[in-house]
Formats: structure tokens, sequence, C-alpha cells
């Protein structure tokens, strides 16, 4: 369900924080909520917390995307843990957004809502914690801009928000790369070139967006995924030019299409510049010395055949926080294997949050 501007409103709670909300950059946001899901219950301490974050398109109902890690006995097992997943600052999943009216206008916010960071979300998602009654994490863990939030949320205890005992991150490193800021901005500007990103507020560049949603997916797979589901299969047998019908295409234009049901060209835009701003060292020194000032048990996981957050990005990880594990997952799927191999992950959670006071 979309609210008139186009936010979805899925199941869940909603914080609102007290008073205004300063971003890193400077900027101010006089309202700020975010969207939230809870499951299981909190202990008196307010100590038995598991975190997890979300993906880029994801939201908080967890049960949607890393359902089979979720219920009694599970990886995020509600018998146990008190499990968290909020919404990400700048999500059209219930928080503020571009789809928010600002209430300086009365209109939404549209292409001036503000740089948000993925420090800035965990830092909102701090309070958030905060006044749940959460005292300290068991674990945080999460996939992707998940896992940018999650390596984050090592800094938490020291400087805002609840102390965090253990981290998983998952398919991302320490910082957003060229590589990935290069494929960021790809996107991007296939929503900049459609016509109708500069007519009125940009809401309706939705061709744009549909193609930026494909460049995404290819970037999500892998060469090998893509040639056991599709090879060479084309319908109607036409396999010259533009009358070629390739199952990859129609595949890829599926999914275009079926993306704009659940988003908009503004959000998508802003929130891919939010990833594009994750580096753990900005503001805390030299890498090396940031990693190294990591004190709590760490499970780096990666997957092999992940081209977009490549393994050496988790190894690196590894090298620099003292102590920490790294498991690499084999799949064919490429980066969206954190969100499909739920049994190899779940396995490895369960494994790691064994060992962990
Ligand atoms: C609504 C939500 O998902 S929001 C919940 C949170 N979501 C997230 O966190 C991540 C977003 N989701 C994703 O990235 C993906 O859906 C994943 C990774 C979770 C799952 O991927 P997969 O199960 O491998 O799906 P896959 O990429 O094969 O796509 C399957 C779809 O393509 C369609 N399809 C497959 N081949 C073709 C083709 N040749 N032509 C047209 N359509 C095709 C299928 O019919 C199917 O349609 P459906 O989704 O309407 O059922
Ligand atoms: N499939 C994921 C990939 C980004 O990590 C998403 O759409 O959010």
């Amino acid at each position: 369900m979309k609210d008139e501007y186009g936010a979805m409103s899925d199941a869940g709670d909603t914080f609102e924080h007290d008073g205004p909300f300063t971003l890193e950059s400077g900027e101010v946001l006089s309202h700020a909520q975010l969207r939230y899901n809870t499951y299981g219950s909190l202990n008196p301490a307010g100590t038995n917390v598991l975190l997890v974050n979300h993906a880029l398109t994801g939201n908080s109902d967890l049960a949607s995307w890393w359902g089979s890690m979720l219920g009694p006995t599970l990886a995020f097992d509600t018998d146990k843990y008190f499990v968290v997943s909020a919404n990400i600052l700048g999500s059209c999943y219930g928080s503020t957004s571009p789809t928010s009216v600002d209430p300086s206008t009365g209109e939404p916010y549209g292409k001036s809502f503000p740089s948000v960071s993925v420090r800035d979300t965990v830092k909102l998602q701090g309070k958030l914690l905060e006044s749940l009654g959460v005292t300290s994490l068991k674990s945080v863990v999460g996939g992707s801009f998940g896992g940018m939030q999650t390596l984050e949320y090592l800094f938490t205890g020291q400087e805002f928000g609840p102390e965090t005992r253990s981290a998983i991150p998952i398919a991302c490193g320490s910082h957003h790369t060229g590589w990935q800021i290069g494929i960021s901005e790809l996107q991007r500007q296939a929503i900049y070139a459609d016509p109708d990103w500069a007519k009125g507020e940009g809401w309706n560049a939705k061709k744009g967006l549909e193609v930026a949603r494909q460049i995404g997916m290819i970037s999500y797979r892998t060469s090998q995924a893509y040639e056991e589901k599709f090879g060479r299969g084309v319908q109607g047998g036409k396999i010259y030019g533009s009358d070629a019908e390739w199952d990859v295409k129609s595949y890829l234009e599926y999914q275009g299409r079926k993306f704009l049901d659940r988003f908009d060209p503004i959000t998508y835009v802003k929130l891919t510049e939010q990833m594009d701003s994750h580096d753990i060292s900005r503001g805390r020194g030299e890498m090396k010395a940031v990693l190294n000032s990591v004190k709590v048990p760490t499970l780096i996981v990666g997957i092999d055949s992940d081209v977009l957050y490549p393994v050496h990005e988790q190894e690196s990880l590894r090298d620099g926080i003292q102590g920490s594990e790294l498991v690499v997952v084999n799949s064919d799927a490429g980066h969206d294997g954190f969100l499909l191999e739920q049994e190899e992950v779940s396995k490895n959670v369960i494994r790691f949050l064994e060992s962990i006071e």
C-alpha cells in the first residue's frame, strides 16, 4: 500500500524523533521518523537484542526477506532474542524520505530532501533502540547496505547509542569504493537521462528508474547465474537486431517495471547517494587504525562470486579487525547470495552467536 506521495506503508511501528534531527552534513530534519519491526521479547536488562539491518531496497519487515532465518530455534531465535529490524532514514518504506512532507513548505521534499549518510541512519536507529529500552546489542547483522550500517555500529557504543557486543557485516567493505560509486552513478545517470527527471519534481522519471533497477540487477548476480537462467533463450526465434526478444531482456524489463510498484526515482537517487557516503574512517582517522580500534567479536561474511562487493574487501576487514573471522559462502548467485543462500548464512550466524556472551 502506498500513501498519496508514494511511500510504502508496510506493517510495523513508527519511531518519532523528539525534536529536530541534525545530520552529518549539518542540515537539519525538523521531523525525523523511522519505521521498525520487533520480534520476540526484551529481557529486563535490555540486553538480549539482535539488530538486523536491511539492504538498499528492503524494509523493516524482516520476515519478507530473511524469513527462513527468523523464528524459534532459527538464526534470529525469537525465543531467546528481541529482534529489531529498522528501516533506513530516507527510505520510502515508512521513514522520513523524499516522499515526506517538508513542514516548511507543506509539500513533499522531493529533490530538496537533505543528504543523509549511513552514519545518520545508524544514529537515528540508536535513538529508536534507546526508546525501546535497549541498553546493549548482543549482535548487529546485515548484508550490503545493511552491512554498511552494521560496520557503523562497531563505533556506536563509543560515540552514540547502545553498546554493540558483536557484529556480522555481510557482503560489504569498509567504505564505498570507486567501483561501487561508479555503479551507483550509472544508475543515477539513467534516471537523470529520463526527460521526466527535469520536468516538475522528477517523480515521473519512471523509465529512468526502470533502467536503474536493471543495471542494479546485473550487478547483483553473475555471468554464471545469467547463463544458467537465460543463456541464449529467445522468444519467437528471432535473434537479429532489435527484433530479438531475449529471455534476459524480458526478465530485466520485468524487474524494472515491477520495481516501480515499490520505489520512486527521487528516493532511489537519494538512497544510492547515502550508500556512497559509506566510509567508517570518515572523521575517525586512518582506516588501518580505525579497524584496529575495533574490540568486539566480528564475523565477516563474503560471497565468493560477488562482483559488486568482492571478497578482497571482506579480506581487508578481516585483516584489519583484530580477532575477526571471515567466512566465504560458495554461491553462483553473486552479491544477492546474502539473500538467496539463507541456509549457509544461518549456519554461520547461529554458530557465531552461540560463541558470544
Ligand atoms: C517486495 C520485496 O521483495 S521487498 C522485500 C525486501 N526485498 C529485498 O530486500 C531485496 C529485493 N529483492 C531481490 O533483490 C530479489 O527479489 C531476491 C534476491 C530476494 C530474490 O531473487 P529471485 O528469487 O532469484 O528472483 P529472480 O531474480 O529470479 O526474479 C524472479 C521473477 O522474475 C520473473 N522472470 C523470470 N524469468 C523471466 C523472463 N524471462 N521474463 C520475464 N520475467 C521473468 C519471474 O516470473 C519472477 O517474477 P515474480 O517476482 O513476480 O514472481
Ligand atoms: N537485492 C538487493 C541488492 C542490494 O544489496 C536489494 O535490492 O536491496
